[in-house]
């Protein structure tokens, strides 16, 4: 069996933590993809959210895209057509982006959610599942002209 991926991004806000969340990942068995920065040399959140979404949606697989509140990351990754991304703060907003929203990229604020709780917010939008039904309606409305 193929090993799952997961895709991950960050500006320089998000740099120390994104390093976190890489080592826990790893430690879970999944394959990552970072796609940057590799520094934290200021850079512009936009760059690297937009090159994140795209790996997601060739890819199939969850995206994280952190910088300093998860704001930014979050507008620029729902302009994208495809990508229901989720800004959480804590473990309700985790299960049930997932549950109902069928999120695919987690934004996280590393100024705003210190690294143990940024751990189990990605461990609960990693695990949890969508949960259908009325949800699939709604998600399809969201892109949806009619
Ligand atoms: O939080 C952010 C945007 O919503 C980003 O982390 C920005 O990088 C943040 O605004 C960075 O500010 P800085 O003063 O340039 O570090």
């Amino acid at each position: 069996m193929s090993q799952k991926t997961v895709a991950i991004g960050s500006d320089h806000a998000g740099y120390a933590l994104k390093v976190v969340l890489i080592k826990h990942l790893e430690e879970r068995g999944y394959a990552v993809k970072d796609v940057g920065p590799f520094d934290t040399c200021s850079v512009d959140y936009p760059i690297y959210a937009k090159k994140l979404c795209q790996h997601v949606l060739e890819e199939g697989c969850p995206g994280v895209l952190i910088c300093g509140t998860g704001i930014g990351m979050s507008m620029t990754a729902n302009h994208i057509p495809g990508i229901r991304a989720a800004l959480c703060t804590n473990s309700f907003h985790a299960r049930m982006t997932r549950m109902h929203n069928d999120a695919n990229v987690l934004c996280l604020g590393e100024r705003v959610t210190g690294p143990g709780v940024a751990v189990e917010l990605l461990d609960i939008f990693l695990d949890t599942e969508f949960e259908g039904g009325r949800h699939l309606r709604r998600i399809e409305l969201i892109e949806n002209d009619k």
